[in-house]
């Protein structure tokens, strides 16, 4: 399909350092994708490969039926928002914004034409006058997002886009990206190490792990079955338990509380923690295992337990995930 990437066999070394080891994967035109994985797992090092601003070491960057590993950034279709900002002190917004075309050699009228009308589209047109340091960090990353957009990208790259900012303004950015992404139709790929965030934005979570993917899928289906104790302890809200049968990933709001004819594990609590909407409840249970069960507040003040107490726990055989490793 027209604008897929695709990752063929990429992989990049520094020296001794496997930073990507031979990774394949195919961005679907037209979706939000995230990277998601720990500090280190390769995930900043695929996105400057895929802008071209790192080279690979092995195999292929294909955008739209094209290899573009060895173009340089500005001829491959991608623009990149990195971390910073990067914007330039001595230049207006609109300036800022308008930038690469001025390289390209297009005329001032048109620059700033186009470069207000990036700004509109970012919700900033009534402050393309400003210098950089006259605007809140919300306010720089519509300004940086409005700079890559005016390339006209295939696919938008985007390195921690929501790290600086303050954690309400994390959340309003997020949905402004995700709208900014529907409204363009241009893929974004977006770098995170947060689990909530990836939840939130991505049609396509990409988890990574030690220069690897570990499983990519669409955030439900990541969320509701992950494949390896890996995924399901970064993503959250599972335990991952040792049965007899093998090990399984178990959402902490699918397990109930029972009593111990009905338990499949029985132990005793030894935490519990009141989180507003709901509660969770830690057990001790066979093999010094901990396990959480998230229960919502109705559930749980309907029958209060207090730590120490003997419980059982229950849940649907379709609740638990097999996990390869
Ligand atoms: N220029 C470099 N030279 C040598 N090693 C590097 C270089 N850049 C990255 N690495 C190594 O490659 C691995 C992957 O780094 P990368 O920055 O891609 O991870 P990351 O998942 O993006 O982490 P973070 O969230 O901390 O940015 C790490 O072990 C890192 O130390």
């Amino acid at each position: 399909m027209k604008s897929d990437l695709k990752l063929v066999n990429v992989t990049k070394r520094y020296g001794e350092t496997v930073a990507v080891k031979s990774i394949n994967h195919h961005f679907r035109s037209g979706s939000y994708a995230c990277l998601l994985g720990p500090s280190g797992c390769g995930k900043s090092t695929t996105l400057r490969m895929i802008a071209g601003h790192e080279s690979v070491s092995d195999g292929s960057i294909v955008l739209d039926g094209r290899d573009v590993s060895y173009l340089p950034p500005a001829k491959r279709g991608t623009a990149m928002m990195f971390q910073s900002y990067a914007l330039f002190p001595h230049l207006s917004v609109a300036d800022n914004v308008s930038f690469s075309l001025k390289m390209k050699g297009v005329d001032a009228t048109k620059r700033r034409t186009r470069a207000m009308e990036m700004l509109e589209l970012v919700d900033m047109a009534k402050l393309g006058d400003r210098l950089p340091a006259q605007l809140s960090g919300g306010q720089q990353q519509r300004v940086a997002l409005a700079r890559a957009l005016i390339t006209e990208p295939q696919v938008l790259l985007l390195d921690e886009p929501l790290s600086a900012l303050d954690p309400f303004l994390r959340i309003r950015m997020r949905a402004e990206l995700k709208k900014l992404q529907r409204e363009t139709g241009i893929t974004f790929i977006h770098v995170t190490h947060g689990q909530d965030e990836a939840l939130a934005l991505a049609d396509e979570i990409v988890v990574m792990n030690n220069a690897v993917i570990e499983q990519a899928g669409p955030a439900r289906e990541i969320f509701d079955a992950p494949r390896t104790a890996f995924v399901a302890k970064f993503i959250g809200a599972h335990n991952v338990i040792a049965l007899p049968e093998g090990k399984v990933a178990l959402r902490s709001d699918a397990i109930q509380l029972t009593d111990a004819q009905a338990a499949q594990l029985s132990g005793r609590i030894t935490a519990i923690e009141y989180q507003g909407t709901h509660v969770a409840l830690t057990a001790m249970v066979a093999g010094e295992q901990e396990v959480t069960v998230l229960l919502t507040d109705k559930e749980f003040f309907g029958a209060p337990k207090e730590t120490g107490e003997a419980i059982g726990l229950a849940w649907d055989a379709r609740s638990a995930h097999t996990l390869s490793a």
